[in-house]
């Protein structure tokens, strides 16, 4: 029998605009899947709340300081390099201007997206933010 793999819990921002725009970026080179678009946010370190952990991310990330932010849906995904749990939160409020700080593009997007590949691990929460907006699932850009 083999150990069930450990969980990387990851901390993850859905930054929701005025207008419901959503904020996506690129996965920065050297990591896995880069290039794939993907909702700002990283793995929680040792201590920390997701919270805690989502304002550092963002600020490192992309220079923005968030006021606060409620966990949403918690899903998993299963890639070859981890096993990861996605905590993700709405944030609808922050302060700062946008750096891009790890070399990465951004980009506000509506539903339907119009960029692609997305990483599958975000897939469903794609799916219920469609959901909640009454648009069909079937809207969501798959990944490439
Ligand atoms: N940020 C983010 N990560 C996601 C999303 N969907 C998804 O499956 N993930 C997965 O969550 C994990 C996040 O790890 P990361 O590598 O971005 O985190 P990090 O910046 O803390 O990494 P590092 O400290 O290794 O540089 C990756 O395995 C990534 O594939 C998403 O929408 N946003």
């Amino acid at each position: 029998m083999t150990a069930p793999r450990k969980h990387t819990e990851v901390a993850v921002g859905i930054l929701v605009r005025g207008d419901d725009a959503l904020l996506l970026s690129t996965r920065p080179e050297g990591k896995p899947y880069a290039g794939y678009w993907e909702f700002p946010g990283g793995k929680i370190e040792a201590g920390e709340t997701v919270e805690q952990a989502l304002r550092r991310e963002l600020h490192e990330e992309l220079g923005i300081t968030i006021a606060g932010a409620d966990v949403w849906k918690v899903t998993e995904h299963d890639y070859p390099h981890a096993l990861v749990r996605l905590h993700w939160c709405k944030v609808t409020d922050w302060s700062g201007d946008f750096e891009m700080r790890e070399g990465q593009s951004m980009c506000w997007q509506q539903l339907p997206l119009d960029v692609s590949p997305v990483l599958p691990g975000a897939l469903p929460v794609l799916a219920w933010l469609a959901e909640e907006r009454g648009l069909p699932n079937a809207v969501v850009t798959p990944a490439a």
